[in-house]
């Protein structure tokens, strides 16, 4: 029951009345993602108005725009990105185009939530976040859509990891074979597609934000690539293995295409998995010669979709030993946590009754830096989006694949 009452609100969110002030939102491309990350969310923010929204052909961009009650339709970007009218931009097209019209829509004074990955390569990352119009009074705001870092439950699982102890993080996120159109711009690398760039990038980000810090080194990128017949420089399915500065090490597994060994679809639940290293406890009941070590593991399942359901594992494993090899008493103790909402007066992530989408909790906090307001702890910096294209770097060039393409716009 709960499960259904949280996810009718999502998808049918009920629509409140807009403050005066409200944010302008124009939509870059009449994308797939748009209804589920930003115009339903902006259906229950009172400072959200989805204001335009462009296309390649005009008449795509009507009929979008009729059926999602958005006021304004345009052929073609650049007429939505001068519009006068609009605060903001929302990018949701291919990962090529992210570059070129995240400065085209800054530069056009507008503040930018950007997709992920917000650039195709590092190099194109360090000039966008380190352009020059962040350095003048009032710059606009750059965002990069990484919506599952602003959901509690996320916030939650960091809440219960010691970085500098984690010995091993495993994350993992595949979709079915089948789900995606062998025409997908995913799939296309001219568009700056493969499983890495897209699948791949929670994986990234969730090693990054579990150790804390950036990897030392990439140490193994094993791509599957796409089939005959499709664009060869794609990787369809990619696992790869850092090593962090505590020694720990940080595994992914991406595939766009997950089938069994007799190629049928098969799937899994999006998960990340962290393991610490042993460390003593204080323990005034030991005899003498005898220590009690804790080993802790914690994983958080669905951590894509955590507002559909989630599940947080931490399972403590003690030991009571004379040496390594001589225990005395082994047990475990299992908990299980669920964090859907924040503490109104702590802001601490918790399990409650009002329940957000990851796309809600991260457009409440682009909209508090575009009106000047703080905001919560939960944000991407330009660094973190810089840092982020230069660990996907590491795993193409590991691989001996071609990074995506720079864009040719300065
Ligand atoms: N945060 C999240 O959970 C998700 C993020 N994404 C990200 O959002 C972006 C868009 O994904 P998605 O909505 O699935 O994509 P779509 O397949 O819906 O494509 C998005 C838009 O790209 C435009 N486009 C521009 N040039 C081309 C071209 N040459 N070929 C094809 N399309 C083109 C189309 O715009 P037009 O309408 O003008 O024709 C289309 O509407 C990607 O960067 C992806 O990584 C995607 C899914 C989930
Ligand atoms: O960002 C995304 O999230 C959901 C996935 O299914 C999709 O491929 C990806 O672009």
């Amino acid at each position: 029951m709960e499960l259904l009452r949280r996810n009718f609100n999502i998808l049918f969110p009920t629509e409140v009345p807009k403050v005066e002030g409200a944010v302008r939102i124009g939509l870059l491309g009449a994308s797939k993602i748009a209804p589920t990350s930003v115009i339903k969310p902006a259906k229950s923010n009172p400072e959200v108005v989805i204001a335009a929204v462009a296309a390649r052909d005009g008449e795509r961009a009507k009929t979008y725009a009729k059926r999602w009650g958005i006021g304004r339709a345009f052929e073609g970007y650049q007429e939505l990105t001068d519009d006068p009218d609009i605060d903001a931009i929302y990018i949701s097209l291919p990962n090529g185009l992210h570059y070129e019209w995240a400065l085209k829509s800054l530069r056009a004074g507008k503040h930018v939530l950007l997709e992920k990955p917000s650039t195709s390569n590092a190099t194109e990352a360090a000039s966008l976040f380190g352009n020059e119009l962040f350095q003048q009074p009032k710059a606009p705001v750059l965002l990069e859509a990484f919506h599952v870092r602003f959901h509690p439950a996320w916030q939650m699982l960091l809440s219960l990891l010691d970085p500098k102890n984690i010995s091993s993080a495993h994350s993992s996120f595949h979709l079915p074979r089948g789900i995606l159109a062998s025409d997908d711009i995913r799939f296309m690398y001219d568009l700056s597609g493969g499983a890495l760039m897209d699948l791949g990038t929670y994986s990234i980000l969730s090693l990054r934000q579990i150790f804390g810090t950036e990897p030392d080194e990439c140490l193994e990128a094993t791509p599957r690539m796409m089939p005959k017949g499709y664009d060869q420089k794609c990787d369809h399915a990619m696992k790869a293995k850092w090593r962090f500065p505590n020694g720990g090490i940080g595994t992914i597994e991406c595939d766009l295409s997950a089938r069994t060994a007799w190629g049928l679809p098969t799937g899994s639940l999006p998960m990340c998995k962290v393991v610490h290293k042993e460390v003593k406890i204080e323990d005034a009941d030991l005899a003498e010669g005898q220590e009690h070590v804790l080993s802790k593991t914690v994983t958080i399942w669905n951590p894509m979709g955590p507002s559909i359901w989630h599940r947080i594992d931490i399972v403590e494993q003690h030991t009571i030993r004379t040496s390594k090899d001589k225990t005395i008493r082994t047990w475990t103790h299992k908990k299980h946590k669920k964090a859907y909402t924040w503490n109104k007066e702590s802001g601490r992530p918790t399990s409650g009754e009002e329940c957000k989408s990851t796309f809600s909790h991260q457009l409440e906090q682009f909209v508090n830096r575009v009106k000047g307001r703080e905001g919560s702890d939960c944000w991407m910096s330009a660094e973190d989006s810089i840092k982020q294209m230069e660990m996907v770097d590491s795993a193409y060039v590991k691989a001996g694949l071609p990074l995506r393409p720079t864009s040719s716009y300065h």
